[in-house]
C-alpha cells in the first residue's frame, strides 16, 4: 500500500438555498474573512447580479470589483496586480465557469483565500481546485486553490438561462465515462483507482440524470439536484488531488473542440456529446443517455451547436493525444479517421 503524503483540502462551509446572496456580509462574518474583498466577475453578470450582492455589502468594508472577458493568463495577472495593490484578503469568483477560474487561480498565485460564487450550475469548478486558463500551453485544468466557501443562491441560479443549466448536466453526466475510463486505467496500467473518490463523481453523474426527469415540472428542485451533483464531483476532485474522477474521454474530446475552435459551444454541452459516444465505445449505456439529454433539450447533434461534421471527427482522432498520462478507452494511439467518422454517426451526433 502507499502511504505517502496526501493532503485533502476541501471547502470549509457550503452555504446553499433561496435569496441567501443577501447573507453575504454574515456568511464573511462567519468564515472571518476579513477585506478589502476583490469581486471577479463577468460583463453580463457584473451588470446584473453582482451590482445586486454589492448593494449588501455594508460601508465600513472596503472591496474592489473586476470584470473579466475570458479566462486568460492576462485576465489572471490583472487580478492579481488588483488584489495586490488594495491588499485583498478574499478573491470571490462570481459568475460563470470563467471568471471563477480567474478568481480561482489567482488567488492560488497571490495565496489569498478564494469564494464561489456561482451564478449558473454550468460546470463542476464550482467547488474544485483547479482553473482552466488559457495561455498556460495547457488544454486541460491545473492545480489552484480550493474555495474557502461555496455560496450558492438557487433562486438567481435557477434562473440562468436554460442553455447554461443543461450545459452543467451534460458536464457532469461525463463522470461517468470518466469513471470507466479510470477503471480501464487501472486494470490495464496500473494506475492508482480510488473507489470513494470514483463513487462520489458516479453518484453526481446519477443525480445529473435524475435532474433530467424533475427539471422540466420543477426547475428549482432539479437546479438544486444539479448544484448538489456539481458540488460533489468538484469534492472528489479535491480528494483525488486530481480531476480523474471527473474528467475523461469525453473531456478530451470536449477539449480537443476547444482547442480547435474555442467558445464554439459551451463546455458542457461539449463533455455531454463526448458523453454519448465515448458512452458508446464503452459499451455502456449511451443510448439512455442520449435520451435523457434530449428529454431536456440538450443539443446531441454536431449541426445543433453549428459544429461542423469533420471538426468532430478531427477531434476524436486527436483527443488521445491531449493529455497522453491519463489512459483513456481512447488508448495510446487513438481513433483512425474511419472508425471515428463511424462512432459519431452510429451515435447519430453527424450524419
Ligand atoms: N475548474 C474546473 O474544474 C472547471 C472549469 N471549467 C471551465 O469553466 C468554463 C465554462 O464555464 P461556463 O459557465 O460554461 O462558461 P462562462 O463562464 O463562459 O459563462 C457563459 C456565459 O454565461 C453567462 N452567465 C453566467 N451566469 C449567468 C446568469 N445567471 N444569467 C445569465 N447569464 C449568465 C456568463 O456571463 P458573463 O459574460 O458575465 O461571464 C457568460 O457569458 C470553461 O472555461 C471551462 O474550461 C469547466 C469545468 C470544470
Ligand atoms: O472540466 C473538468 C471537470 O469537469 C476539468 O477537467 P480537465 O482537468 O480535463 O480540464
Ligand atoms: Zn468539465
Amino acid at each position: 500500500m502507499d502511504l505517502k503524503e496526501h493532503i485533502i483540502n476541501l471547502p470549509r462551509k457550503v452555504y446553499i438555498g433561496n435569496n441567501i446572496l443577501e447573507e453575504l456580509s454574515t456568511y464573511f462574518a462567519q468564515l472571518n474573512l476579513g477585506s478589502p474583498f476583490l469581486f471577479v466577475t463577468g460583463p453580463y453578470v457584473g451588470k446584473s447580479i453582482t451590482k445586486k450582492v454589492l448593494e449588501s455589502i455594508p460601508q465600513n468594508k472596503e472591496f474592489e470589483v473586476m470584470t473579466v472577458d475570458n479566462a486568460t493568463l492576462d485576465d489572471v495577472y490583472n487580478t492579481e496586480e488588483t488584489a495586490k495593490r488594495i491588499g485583498a484578503k478574499v478573491i470571490i469568483g462570481i459568475g460563470g465557469g470563467k471568471s471563477i477560474d480567474v478568481a480561482k487561480y489567482a488567488a492560488y498565485k497571490i495565496n489569498s483565500e478564494f469564494m464561489s460564487i456561482p451564478t449558473a450550475p454550468s460546470h463542476d469548478g464550482i467547488t474544485s481546485p483547479f482553473a482552466s486558463i488559457k495561455g498556460l500551453g495547457k488544454a486541460v485544468s491545473v492545480k489552484a486553490k480550493e474555495p474557502v466557501a461555496i455560496v450558492s443562491d438557487i433562486e438567481i441560479i435557477s434562473s440562468a438561462p436554460r442553455r447554461l443549466i443543461n450545459a452543467g448536466i451534460g458536464d457532469t453526466v461525463g463522470k461517468m465515462v470518466a469513471v470507466k475510463d479510470w477503471k480501464l486505467a487501472s486494470k490495464l496500467r496500473g494506475e492508482y483507482y480510488g473507489d470513494y473518490t470514483a463513487s462520489l463523481a458516479l453518484m453526481s453523474a446519477k443525480h445529473a440524470l435524475m435532474c433530467t426527469k424533475i427539471i422540466e415540472k420543477d426547475v428549482q428542485s432539479g437546479v438544486r439536484i444539479l448544484m448538489e451533483a456539481l458540488i460533489t464531483s468538484g469534492v472528489a476532485m479535491g480528494m483525488a488531488g486530481s480531476t480523474r474522477p471527473a474528467s475523461g474521454s469525453e473531456h478530451l474530446f470536449a477539449h480537443a473542440i476547444e482547442m480547435m475552435k474555442p467558445d464554439i459551444a459551451l463546455h458542457g454541452e461539449l463533455v455531454g456529446i463526448g458523453t454519448i459516444m465515448m458512452a458508446y465505445l464503452h459499451g455502456i449505456r449511451w443510448k439512455k443517455i442520449k435520451r435523457a439529454l434530449m428529454s431536456i433539450g440538450f443539443p446531441v447533434r454536431a449541426r445543433d451547436l453549428g459544429i461542423p461534421d469533420e471538426m468532430i471527427v478531427k477531434a476524436l482522432t486527436i483527443a488521445h493525444s491531449i493529455r497522453p498520462e491519463r489512459y483513456t478507452i481512447l488508448g495510446d494511439r487513438g481513433l483512425t479517421w474511419r472508425s471515428a467518422e463511424k462512432i459519431a454517426q452510429v451515435t447519430g451526433v453527424i450524419d
